[in-house]
Order: structure tokens, then C-alpha cells, then sequence
């Protein structure tokens, strides 16, 4: 059976006065049926260790250390507290043109600091427009996931790029379509996460879905408010 996370990823939020969220989602984390993941920024990492929460970077540089300025690799990740990392996200892919191999790479470096990755595939409106959302998957599955990927290491998040940030989460027969396929494609034991304008109000339905197995939350991970019922409604499910 796959495991359940509620993994939030906080991209570009978060001052010191985000603590009390951190702390809040901690304390609903406890005695609920599925792991909470926060992945806040980097500046964040380490002070969040006392909040109670399970926490992830949201990149990582392939190398371990160098001279890579403003980056920030696995291994300091790991030293900040965290025990996940996010890869491939498509605002990396499209902000920092990571490419696949990019992504493989950096998996490959979480994985050697003892992280589990959060990998993201999705395709763009375009390519599902063109009917070429499976085939967009299973390429960037083909380049981006390293070889010796297990349910222990790795997760995959499924994230349309035309749903994250746009109010628009896909159907949840656009979500089972997708999901299905990951699941045959990568056999029973993986977390198959969903994230795109993921709510408290569609949270429920989206979990009742086969093989999700939790999500990956932007905006409504950033309040204890709006991401501990997306936590209870997984714990639920
Ligand atoms: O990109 C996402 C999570 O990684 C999704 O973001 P939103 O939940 O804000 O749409």
C-alpha cells in the first residue's frame, strides 16, 4: 500500500512570522493517518526543526557543495532539518530551464543525503489541448526519474502546470485518468501525489480517488486555517 502525505510546498512565502502556521500544522499532524510534509524556503529550514512538522526543501543542486552561487545543495538541506526535497517542480522547469536530465540528477543528489524526493511531472495547457498529456508524462518519467527510484526514496507529484496557482484543478476524471496510468507505469507501493489549486473544498473528492495518495499544496499550505483540513480530509480518506 502506498503511503498518504499532505505536503505543502510554500515556493517563495514565509517571513519569521510564519512560525505560528508551522507550529499550528505540527500540532494537527499528530495522530492523523497520513505523514504532513512543509516544505517553506530555505531561510526557513532550520528554525522551523521545533515546529512539530516533517519538513522538505523545495530544490536541491546536483553537486553537494561548490561554487554555485546563490544555490543551495542536498546535504546542507539535510543539515537544516529537512528529510524531503522537492525536484522538478514546473516553476523550476520553466523559471531555471531545468530540463529532465536536470531533474534526474538533482533526485540522484536528495537521494544521497538521505532525502525522499517529491518529484513533479505536468503537462502545459497546450500539450493537453493537443491530446498529448500521457505521452508529456511518461517522458518526463522516462527522463527525470534515475534508475532505483522505490516507494522508500521517491514520490511522484502529478501537477498540471494550467492548474497550479489558477483557481483550476483538474476534474477528478482528468486526475483518475493521469493516475491511473502513473500507477500502472510505476507499479503498486509509489505515493502518487495530486497538486494543482488543491483545496479544502475539492480535497475530499480527489482523495477518494484510486491511487491518489495525498497532495501537494501551494497557496492553501500556507495557513494552519486552510491546510489542516486538506490534512484531516486525507487522514479520512
Ligand atoms: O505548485 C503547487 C504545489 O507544488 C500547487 O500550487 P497551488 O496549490 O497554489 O495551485
Amino acid at each position: 500500500m502506498p503511503r498518504k502525505i499532505a505536503a505543502g510546498n510554500w515556493k517563495m512565502n514565509g517571513l519569521s512570522d510564519a512560525m505560528p502556521e508551522a507550529i499550528a500544522i505540527g500540532a494537527a499532524s499528530e495522530g492523523l493517518d497520513c505523514a504532513t510534509v512543509i516544505c517553506p524556503p530555505a531561510t526557513l529550514l532550520a528554525r522551523m526543526g521545533d515546529a512539530g512538522v516533517t519538513l522538505g526543501g523545495q530544490y536541491c543542486h546536483p553537486a553537494g557543495s561548490g561554487a554555485h552561487t546563490g544555490d543551495v545543495s542536498a546535504p546542507m538541506l539535510a543539515d537544516a532539518g529537512a528529510t524531503w526535497c522537492i525536484t522538478g517542480h514546473s516553476e523550476r522547469r520553466a523559471d531555471h530551464r531545468e530540463t529532465d536530465a536536470d531533474v534526474r540528477a538533482q533526485t540522484e543528489a536528495a537521494w544521497d543525503a538521505g532525502l525522499t524526493a517529491i518529484l513533479c511531472i505536468g503537462e502545459t495547457l497546450e500539450e493537453r489541448e493537443a491530446g498529448a498529456t500521457l505521452d508529456r508524462l511518461m517522458a518526463q518519467l522516462d527522463g527525470s526519474v534515475p534508475e532505483g527510484a522505490n516507494a522508500e526514496n521517491t514520490v511522484i507529484a502529478y501537477e498540471p502546470v494550467w492548474a497550479i496557482g489558477t483557481g483550476k484543478t483538474a476534474t477528478p476524471d482528468q486526475v483518475a485518468e493521469v493516475h491511473n496510468a502513473l500507477r500502472e507505469r510505476l507499479g503498486p507501493d509509489m505515493a502518487l501525489l495530486y497538486g494543482g489549486s488543491v483545496k479544502a473544498a475539492n480535497a475530499a473528492e480527489l482523495f477518494a480517488l484510486a491511487n491518489v495518495n495525498g497532495a501537494l499544496v501551494g497557496g492553501a499550505s500556507l495557513k494552519a486555517d486552510d491546510f489542516v483540513p486538506i490534512m484531516r480530509a486525507l487522514s479520512e480518506s
